[in-house]
């Protein structure tokens, strides 16, 4: 299977003065359709690395290669349409709009990217609520609702553009348990369905395990991978 994304020696140090190297001659590859975990101790660079490729931050050396296309030399504004078009974003703290109501949060991406909202768009959106779980709330506001069903709100958002990859940084860290392992299965079916490259980081391994490989990042090194 291609490759969707694939990163060359990355090393990110942080710093002017007092310099601090937190990620070291990072190499991995992630194949297209794949669900990836990526865990490791708090400190150890995870959300670093994810910045990067999400293409957020950039390295300090080494290279990033989005869907066999170098991303090392392009420009804010190349970055910002590859990103729009190509990588859809789960935080665990959502970022809904508090002043919109559920569907209008998950059609944001598609106005941003093309300045309008069809028909199509709509029906998309209204299909994804309805995967989702989100179709009787769907025109409250985005406080009017519990943190797992905001945490799915930020799910169909992610995918309103059908993005081959999806990013989530502790997607569930603010959920229980249960709500927890809900989100996840609806991502694992997702990532089934839509076939998007899934790489999310976790501090719950019992999470971890359940995705088609883990990466585990220590000191800013890949430690070990099963994959
Ligand atoms: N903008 C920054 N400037 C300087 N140091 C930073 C910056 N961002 C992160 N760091 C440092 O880089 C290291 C890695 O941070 P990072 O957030 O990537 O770790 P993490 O594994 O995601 O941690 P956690 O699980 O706690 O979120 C930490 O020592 C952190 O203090």
């Amino acid at each position: 299977m291609a490759n969707i994304l694939e990163l060359r020696n990355i090393n990110k140090i942080y710093g002017e003065k007092i310099k601090t190297q937190v990620l070291f001659d990072i190499n991995l590859s992630f194949e297209e359709s794949t669900f990836n975990s990526i865990i490791g101790a708090s400190g150890s660079g995870k959300s670093t690395l994810m910045n990067i490729i999400g293409t957020l931050d950039r390295a300090t050396s080494g290279e990033v290669f989005v869907d066999g296309r170098n991303i090392s030399n392009m420009n804010k504004n190349q970055l910002a349409t590859l990103r729009n078009e190509t990588i859809g974003f789960i935080f665990q703290f959502h970022y809904l709009l508090p002043e919109f109501t559920v569907l209008e949060n998950i059609l944001i991406p598609y106005r941003i990217k093309h300045n309008k909202v069809t028909k199509e768009a709509l029906n998309r959106a209204n299909d994804l609520i309805e995967i989702v779980g989100l179709t009787k709330v769907k025109n409250n506001k985005a406080t009017d609702i519990s943190g797992g069903q905001q945490q799915r709100a930020a799910i169909a958002r992610s995918l309103i553009n059908s993005p081959r990859i999806i990013l989530g940084d502790e997607p569930t860290g603010n959920l229980d348990s249960e709500t927890t392992e809900t989100v996840y299965n609806l991502l694992k079916e997702i990532n089934r369905e839509f076939k998007s490259t899934f790489i999310v980081i976790t501090h719950d391994k019992r999470i971890a395990e359940k995705a088609d490989r883990i990466i585990e990042i220590k000191d800013g090194r890949n430690h070990a991978t099963n994959s």
